[in-house]
C-alpha cells in the first residue's frame, strides 16, 4: 500500500568513509589492484574470453572478448578465496556484536567481518576489498524525501527498521570497542559509525551468494554466506548465460567454486548471473536497482474485511460479508490462516500467480452462498487463478471484479500518477530520486497490468455466460 507520513531515518547525511575517487562507480581505491590477476595468483582460474569491463547503467561487469562454448569453466576460484563468516576462534568482540544481528538482517554479520578485514593492515583480501564500490543505491542512503517519493509504505517500513537498526547498532559498536587497547580494536582504532556499518552491510547484501558449506552429519550440507571475489562481478538477469557450481578438487577434496557457460556467450556479450527471483522491494532494498516488468514484482496487501467489503460494493456485489463471514466460511479462512489464533494477514497481487492464492480461496468462499460446494472444494483447487471458476462462474466473476476493485484502491493510495512520475524524470532528477520514482513507477504499472488480465478474464466468464444463455 502507498506510504503514509513517516518519520524516516535515513542515513543520507552521513559524510562518506573515503575521498571520492574519480571513476564510475567509485572503488575504494582510485587505482586497485587487477583482480582477475589476483585470483589466478591465488591458484583460481579465469576463462582467457573474460574481462572485467565497465557499464553505464551497471557500473562494473564481466564480459566475453570473444565467443566462449556452453558448458566452459569461466571463473574457478579456490576455497580459501570467499570470504565468509567469523569462526569460533574469531575476534571476540565481534563475535559478540555479529549475535546482537538479527537472522533477518544477516548481511551485517559478515559485514563486520569486510569492516574488519577492510581496517586490518595486510588484510589477504585488501585486493578485493580495494575494489568494492566506496558507495551503494540502496535506500537506506537515500535522503529522507526520495525514501518518501518510493511511495510504498512495505518498503518504506523496511528502509525504516534497516536505517533505525544501523543507528542502535552504531551505539552498541562504539560501546563494545570504546575501553579496548589499540592493539585489541577490531577496525585498527577507526571509528565505525552508521555509514560505515550501513556501507559494510550493503557491499555483502548486494554481493554475497548463498552456497553450500560443511557437510552435516545427515548428510545435508550447510548454507553458507559468502562473498566470492571476481564472481561478483557479474550483474543480473533473470535469463542469465552463466550459473555457480561448487565441486569438490579432484587433487585435494576441497571445495571449489565455479561460474560455468549455461549456453553459448558471444563476443561482447555480458556474462550475467541470476541473483534470485527476486521482487523489486528485494532488489532495491539489497542491490539498489530495480527491474522493469519484474515477473516476481508484487504489491503488498493486508487482508481485511472491511477493506474487501469496499472493494467488494465498488465491484457492484450488493452484500458482501467479509467484515462479518458466517462460521462455516471463517473455518475456510482459518484453514487459509487469514483467520484464528495468530493469522498470517500479509497477502500479494502480482508476481508469477498474479492473484495470491489465499486471497482468492477467500474471495471465491466469501462471495459464495453455497455452503455445500464450498466445503467439499479442494483447497489447492480455490487457491489456483487456473482452476476454472471452481465455486460457479457468477462467483468467479466477482471474485475477480473484487480483486480488480482492490487494484483501484491500491492504485489511489499512490499520491501521484504515472504520468506526474514521467514529467518529473523528464525534468532531470539525481540518481537516487530517479531510483525511487522507477520504483514506484514499476509497482503502479504491476497494478494496472494485473487488472489488465483480470479484466481479459471476466470477458471471457461473461462471453462463456452469453454463450450459455444463447444455447
Ligand atoms: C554483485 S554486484 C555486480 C558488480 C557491480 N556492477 C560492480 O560494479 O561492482 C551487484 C551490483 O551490480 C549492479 N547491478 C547488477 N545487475 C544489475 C542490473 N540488472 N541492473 C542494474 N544494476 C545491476 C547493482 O549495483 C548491484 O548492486
Amino acid at each position: 500500500m502507498a506510504a503514509s507520513k513517516l518519520l524516516i531515518p535515513s542515513l543520507s547525511h552521513y559524510r562518506s568513509l573515503t575521498s571520492a575517487a574519480s571513476t564510475f562507480p567509485a572503488r575504494l581505491l582510485q587505482h586497485p589492484p587487477d583482480l582477475v590477476s589476483w585470483v589466478k595468483n591465488q591458484g583460481g582460474f579465469v576463462h582467457k574470453a573474460v574481462k572485467i569491463s565497465q557499464d553505464a547503467t551497471y557500473g562494473l561487469g564481466l564480459v566475453a572478448t570473444a565467443e566462449i562454448p556452453q558448458g566452459s569453466d569461466l571463473i574457478i576460484i579456490p576455497e580459501h578465496v570467499p570470504l565468509k563468516n567469523f569462526g569460533d576462534g574469531d575476534h571476540p568482540v565481534l563475535l559478540d556484536l555479529a549475535r546482537q544481528v538479527p537472522e533477518e538482517l544477516w548481511a551485517m554479520r559478515l559485514g563486520l567481518k569486510l569492516l574488519f578485514e577492510r581496517a586490518k593492515v595486510g588484510s589477504f583480501w585488501w585486493p578485493y576489498i580495494s575494489n568494492l564500490p566506496e558507495t551503494y543505491s540502496v535506500p537506506i542512503f537515500f535522503a529522507g524525501e526520495d525514501i518518501k517519493n518510493l511511495q510504498y509504505a512495505p518498503l518504506l517500513y523496511q528502509v525504516n527498521k534497516r536505517c533505525r537498526f544501523l543507528l542502535e547498532f552504531e551505539q552498541n559498536v562504539k560501546h563494545a570497542v570504546k575501553d579496548l587497547k589499540p592493539s585489541d580494536h577490531p577496525f585498527g582504532g577507526k571509528d565505525v559509525d552508521a555509514s560505515a556499518l550501513g556501507w559494510a552491510m550493503s557491499a555483502v547484501s548486494s554481493r554475497a551468494f548463498r552456497l553450500y558449506g560443511k557437510k552435516l552429519p545427515d548428510e545435508a550440507y550447510s548454507n553458507v554466506v559468502m562473498m566470492l571475489p571476481l564472481i561478483d562481478m557479474c550483474n543480473h538477469s533473470f535469463n542469465p548465460n552463466a550459473k555457480i557450481v561448487q565441486e569438490q578438487d579432484k587433487v585435494n577434496a576441497k571445495m571449489l567454486i565455479k561460474v560455468v557457460a549455461e549456453r553459448v556467450i558471444k563476443q561482447n556479450d555480458p556474462l550475467n548471473l541470476n541473483y534470485g527471483c527476486l521482487s523489486n522491494d528485494l532488489l532495491l532494498l539489497d542491490y539498489g536497482f530495480v527491474i522493469p516488468s519484474n515477473p516476481y514484482d508484487c504489491i503488498e496487501l493486508k487482508y481485511d474485511g472491511a477493506l474487501i467489503d469496499a472493494a467488494s460494493m465498488a465491484a457492484g456485489i450488493s452484500s458482501p460479508n467479509f467484515a462479518s463471514p458466517a462460521p462455516w466460511q471463517q473455518q475456510i479462512l482459518s484453514e487459509l490462516n487469514l483467520d484464528g489464533e495468530a493469522p498470517n494477514l500479509k497477502v500479494s497481487i502480482g508476481g508469477p500467480d498474479l492473484v495470491d492464492g489465499r486471497l482468492l480461496a477467500a474471495l471465491r468462499v466469501l462471495l459464495s452462498s453455497n455452503m455445500e460446494t464450498a466445503k467439499m472444494c479442494d483447497l489447492d483447487a480455490l487457491k489456483s487463478l487456473s482452476a476454472e471458476a471452481p465455486l460457479g462462474i457468477g462467483n468467479e466473476i466477482a471474485s475477480l471484479r473484487t480483486v480488480i476493485a482492490l487494484c483501484v484502491i491500491a492504485l489511489q493510495h499512490f499520491p501521484t500518477k504515472i504520468m506526474d512520475d514521467e514529467s518529473q524524470l523528464g525534468k532531470g532528477v539525481s540518481a537516487s530520486t530517479e531510483l525511487a520514482i522507477q520504483f514506484r513507477i514499476q509497482k503502479k504499472c504491476l497494478i494496472i497490468d494485473v487488472m489488465r488480465e483480470l479484466t481479459k478474464k471476466v470477458q471471457l466468464l461473461l462471453a462463456k455466460v452469453t454463450d450459455a444463455s444463447r444455447s
